[in-house]
């Protein structure tokens, strides 16, 4: 591997790629022997089939230009001007940015745009220690296998007067088909997005394709922000699941339904159950399986994870394996020994916490679970982050 290990003229202020510096193979390297030395009792166990020699790590070919989701908060500069950028590390001021290499090319001018299209049109930024002002963030996501995208533009009121002119100035000159939704945040938190987005220009939405499947998001769903390793994640899981025709599968911790459509596309005759407490992303999950022709096969409930397999109701379903894709807290006691009580055969675990994952796997362990594999996933080079996949089978 050729890797030139890449500079970028704000790292030490933004703070973002705190690995920049790292050639990106000793990166790979790093994380790889972190996952293994986390597992590496649970690796050399009677409990695992894995040695901790068999746990590879999943790396970019080409590890920049990878998040197809950029932000901005803006605030106001000298003369009517709006400072966009990131945040410098552990601050509030504005570093300005004109590329980001972790992202999309396409991603940071458009926010850049929006800044000076903001200005010429009088519109003021929000003043956060002054709780004045208008336009507070900016969101964008590009297609990774569609030439859409999706800036949403997050203010602090209703009313934002030329919104329409805005959104048709900066659309015009994106380099791909680009809609816009206003968010409105009066929140005084760190949170970006509020409660409410109507559109701007077109759909209010974009579309994107894993594995054959397409997603319509919207600015509040859930989406990762690198398709591309995304799909190798959902690749692993469901090679992991080893489904066969006729089995059910339960997709918990679902977000718009992501791995169980991916699933239901990849094995003719596999249903999928999906179950996600956020009610927006079910209805995405709902649409988005309706939109692929798979509708008769996936169905998406609104409900806590636990409480849904919990409930000796939906248990007696028999799904044949569940794959659970848990937030960084992981899953709880409650959910895994339902799991376990389930009768289901296989369990994939995805992660974004290998510490938390860590944590849950020794419980089934406990219950008598077999490691198959552990495998590590590069979601985001250049920092320390890692995804994990473990698959899992009852003894
Ligand atoms: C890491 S995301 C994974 C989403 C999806 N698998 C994907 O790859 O896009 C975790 C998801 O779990 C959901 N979630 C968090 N806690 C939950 C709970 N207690 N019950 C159900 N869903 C939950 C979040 O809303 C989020 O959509």
């Amino acid at each position: 591997m050729g890797f030139a290990t890449p500079t970028c003229p704000i790292a030490k202020r933004c703070g973002g790629c705190e690995w920049l510096a790292v050639p990106y193979p000793i990166q790979l390297r790093r994380k790889r022997e972190a996952v293994v030395g986390l597992f590496s009792d649970l690796l050399d166990s009677g409990a695992s089939e894995a040695a901790p020699g068999d746990v590879a790590i999943v790396g970019m070919e080409a590890p920049r230009g990878y998040r197809h989701k950029a932000a901005t908060p803006f605030s106001p500069g000298k003369g009517g001007m709006i400072r966009s950028g990131f945040y410098e590390r552990g601050t509030h001021r504005i570093v300005p940015c004109a590329a980001c290499l972790a992202e999309d090319p396409r991603c940071r001018p458009i926010l850049n745009d929006m800044a000076r299209v903001a200005e010429r049109l009088k519109i003021r930024a929000y003043d956060e220690d002054k709780g004045r002002g208008m336009l507070r963030h900016a969101v964008v996501r590009t297609g990774w296998r569609t030439e859409e995208g999706l800036l949403t533009v997050v203010t602090n009121g209703n009313t934002l007067a030329h919104g329409r002119e805005l959104a048709e100035a900066v659309a015009e000159a994106a380099p791909l088909r680009l809609s816009v939704v206003q968010n409105i945040n009066q929140r005084r938190t760190n949170a970006i997005l509020g409660p409410t987005s109507k559109p701007l220009l077109g759909p209010g939405v974009m579309h994107d394709s894993l594995l054959g499947v397409t997603f319509e998001i919207g600015p509040t769903s859930f989406y990762q922000t690198n398709p591309e390793q995304t799909e190798a994640l959902y690749r692993l899981a469901i090679d992991g699941a080893r489904l066969e025709p006729g089995q059910t599968l339960l997709d918990a911790y679902c977000g718009i339904g992501t791995i169980g459509l991916c699933a239901a596309k990849a094995v003719d005759g596999v249903s999928v159950v999906g179950v996600e407490r956020v009610e927006g992303a079910v209805a995405d999950a709902r649409r988005n399986a309706r939109a692929n022709g798979l509708g008769g096969r996936a169905r998406f409930v609104c409900a806590d994870a636990t409480a849904y397999l919990a409930d000796s109701k939906h248990n007696r379903t028999g799904f044949d394996v569940v794959v659970l894709d848990p937030p960084r807290a992981g899953a709880t006691e409650a959910f895994l020994s339902a799991c376990d009580a389930s009768g289901c055969g296989r369990i994939v675990y995805v992660s974004c916490n290998p510490v938390t994952q860590r944590r849950d796997l020794d419980f089934l362990v406990g219950r008598g679970w077999l490691l198959e594999s552990l495998t590590v996933v590069d979601m985001f080079p250049h920092t320390k982050h890692a995804e994990t996949v473990a698959a899992l089978r009852r003894r």
